[in-house]
């Protein structure tokens, strides 16, 4: 595949921001960096979340003014050519067993010989976590930007969801289940004709704290890249 070309926008002289880079203005600064703004508190959370269970989530969840809090950070993420291409659907409350009780209706019909046991798995599911956030991926395939691009600005908006939870005190758990996949269940959710459901993110109040699990050794995953 051919990359794109680079253009004089991208090859200007460094100590130009990328703002005064995007409107081809002048830099605004001198070169010289500023002071550093530390956030080891930050830090040091992003160093140490790790999800909770679902069965570990209990109530309280986030109330809804913490939630508005947490999916505005959400919405901060990276987007190239800020085309949004997500959006959150927020099951909380009642709306919980109305819509589990929707999902376990097409469960049974999709699934003739469920067993009884079974019958109200999705309802039970999502009354679970106090609250979750359905994350749903929305490229447009006729944007510039490519696909790829917009699926991984949805990626990064679950992650950063996730993050302010834990900085919170929220537990989460990123899900992506039958209801997520199957797209009769998601149209169910609200979930729209191109859209795709890219998490279930599930939130409440951790009830344990579950040892951390093995993370990757870093020269497993980062080389460093040298002239062959
Ligand atoms: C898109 C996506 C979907 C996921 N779906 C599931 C799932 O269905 N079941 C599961 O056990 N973990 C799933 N996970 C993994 C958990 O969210 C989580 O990474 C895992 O529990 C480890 O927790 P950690 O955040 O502490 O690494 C998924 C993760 C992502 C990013």
């Amino acid at each position: 595949m051919m990359s794109e070309p680079l253009t004089q926008q991208d090859i200007r002289a460094p100590a130009e921001t990328p703002a005064a880079r995007q409107h081809g203005a002048a830099p605004t600064h001198s070169g010289v960096a500023l002071p550093r703004a530390e956030a080891p508190e930050a830090l040091a959370l992003l160093e140490r979340r790790r999800s909770l269970p679902l069965r570990s989530l209990v109530e309280p969840g986030p109330t809804p003014a913490e939630l508005d809090r947490l999916l505005a950070v959400a919405a901060r993420v990276p987007d190239h050519g800020r085309l949004v291409p997500w959006r959150f659907i927020v099951l909380s409350g009642e709306a919980r067993a109305q819509a589990g009780a929707l999902l376990d209706a097409l469960y049974r019909r999709q699934n003739p010989d469920l067993p009884e046991s079974k019958a109200d798995m999705w309802r039970l599911y999502l009354l679970r976590a106090p609250v979750t956030v359905v994350l749903v991926s929305r490229p447009d395939p006729a944007a510039k930007v490519p696909v790829f691009n917009q699926i991984l600005s949805a990626g990064a908006a679950g992650m950063a969801l996730v993050s302010a939870a834990t900085a919170l005190g929220y537990g989460a758990q990123w899900l992506l289940k039958w209801p997520g996949r199957d797209p009769e269940a998601a149209a169910l959710l609200g979930v729209r004709a191109g859209e795709q459901v890219a998490g279930f993110i599930h939130l409440g109040s951790p009830a344990e704290r579950p040892d951390d699990r093995p993370r990757p050794a870093l020269p497993d995953v980062v080389t460093h890249w040298q002239p062959g």
